[in-house]
Parts: structure tokens; C-alpha cells; sequence
């Protein structure tokens, strides 16, 4: 997969370079590019934003330069190959989600576009709209100052699901949120620490016991912390012991 993203502040993206993603980069499975939105400015001051006509606080970024940073980023678009979707992250965004992370992975490229400011001229969204796939997309509820964080989250979120990037990809198909529930509590050595035990059943080697403790605790977490997504599940995904809990 190749991987392109158009930010004010490319350092902010350092962080795809580390760890997993760092490996997986080396390996050949994911190209990284970060280019700097200041380099299609043609101003002495590199101007990339402008006050926002109809007045309000802080300013828009412009056009001008976005657009010409997409055009050369995405580039010529060879006839009958498909072109890059180009994804924007906005507080006002499609809510990302694993199913989203999913459809990311089976495309060959993606294009971000980090905004700053108050976000970018709408025009350049919907001029990007004309000759690709745009999808603007928020990672939560909550207020960041750009999108580069934004990127960061999105990109490892869809990159572990490319193949060879988890050392086992067996983490990828038991994700949260692949069977619609979230991820029960974890534990590991020691069996008792700070007084408090393991629970027997995941010491018992009894596999389907363990599975149905499992679900039960996946059950309850999820209808306390998320019961949108318990409300989401299809009726065939409660099985009758679901139903008993
Ligand atoms: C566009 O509307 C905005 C309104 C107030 C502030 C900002 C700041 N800002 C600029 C670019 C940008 C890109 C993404 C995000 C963002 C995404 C999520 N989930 N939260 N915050 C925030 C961004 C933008």
C-alpha cells in the first residue's frame, strides 16, 4: 500500500516511521510519503491560510494551495487505473470504524490531507470529489488542533491489517469490534499479584470454558460500556447462553 499525507508540519509524522509501522515500511509492505503543504506556496511568507469570508474566529485554509498540493501528490492518474482515495480528517467526519479500517486496507493507495486552522476550503474537498474518492472522516468525539494525530491513528488502525504487518495476524481476526462486542480484561503472569488472583477458569486449561467466560465478560463490558454496539449486533449474534447472562 501506498501511502501519501499533505501536512503543515511533516515532523508531526515522524511516528510512522517507528515500531511496527517503521518494520513494516522496511519490509516493502507500505510506502510512506509526507510532503509539505508549504512547498506549492508562492509567496514570500508561504502563506496557507486565509480569514473565513462570512467572518468568525481563527482562519480557513486556502484553495490555491491545496489544490495544487493534491494535484501534484495524486499526480496523473494512468487511464483505467483507479485513482487514490483521498481522506480528510474533520471534527465534522464519517465517524471512523474497524469496518472503515477494513475497506482502507483493500485499497492499493490512500492520500491524507492534514488540516490546521479551522479546517480546509470546502471548495478543495469538492473539487477532489470530481476525480476521486473523498471520505471526510473524524476519530472521535473531541476537538483536535489538526489532523496529523488524526492520520497517525488512522494509518496504524488500517496498516495492521495489511498482511505480514502483525507478527500474528490471529490479533487482526480476534480484533475488538470484529465480533461486534469489545475485548474482554486480559491477564498474564504472575497468578497472583498485589493480592489479586487470576480468575481460575483461564488457568484451567478447560478451552470451552474459558471461551464462554470469555464472551460473558466481552458481554458485560460491552452492555456497560458500549450498549450501542450490543443495540448494533444482528439477532443471530446472541446465542442462547448470550441470552442467559
Ligand atoms: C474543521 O472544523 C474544525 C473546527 C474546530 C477545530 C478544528 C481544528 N482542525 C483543523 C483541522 C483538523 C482536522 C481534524 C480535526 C479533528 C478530527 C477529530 N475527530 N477531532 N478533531 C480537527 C482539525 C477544525
Amino acid at each position: 500500500m501506498r501511502i501519501d499525507v499533505v501536512t503543515i508540519f511533516p515532523g508531526y509524522l515522524a511516528p510512522l516511521r517507528e515500531a511496527l509501522l517503521g518494520r513494516a515500511i522496511d519490509a516493502g509492505l507500505i510506502s510512506v510519503a509526507v510532503h509539505d503543504l508549504r512547498t506549492w506556496t508562492h509567496d514570500v511568507h508561504q502563506a496557507v491560510d486565509d480569514a473565513p469570508y462570512g467572518g468568525g474566529p481563527g482562519m480557513v485554509m486556502r484553495p490555491q494551495v491545496w489544490g495544487e498540493a493534491l494535484d501534484a501528490v495524486v499526480g496523473d492518474v494512468p487511464s483505467g487505473e483507479a485513482p487514490p482515495r483521498l481522506i480528510v480528517p474533520t471534527p465534522a467526519g464519517r465517524p471512523f470504524t474497524q469496518a472503515m479500517a477494513h475497506e482502507y486496507a483493500a485499497e492499493s493507495r490512500l492520500v491524507f490531507a492534514c488540516g490546521r486552522y479551522e479546517g480546509i476550503d470546502q471548495r478543495v474537498i469538492d473539487d477532489a470529489a470530481t476525480w476521486m474518492p473523498v471520505d471526510e472522516v473524524s476519530i472521535g468525539d473531541y476537538v483536535l488542533v489538526g489532523g496529523e494525530v488524526a492520520v497517525l491513528a488512522i494509518v496504524e488502525a488500517v496498516a495492521r491489517l495489511l498482511p505480514g504487518v502483525l507478527g500474528n495476524p490471529a490479533s487482526a481476526e480476534q480484533d475488538s469490534f470484529s465480533d461486534g462486542l469489545l475485548e474482554g480484561p486480559a491477564y498474564t503472569r504472575p497468578e497472583t499479584w498485589r493480592g489479586r488472583a487470576v480468575p481460575d477458569v483461564l488457568r484451567s486449561g478447560n478451552h470451552g470454558a474459558i471461551a464462554r467466560w470469555r464472551r460473558d465478560r466481552a458481554l458485560e463490558r460491552t452492555a456497560a460500556r458500549r450498549p450501542d454496539l450490543l443495540a448494533a449486533l444482528p439477532p443471530t449474534a446472541l446465542d442462547r447462553a448470550d441470552r442467559a447472562l
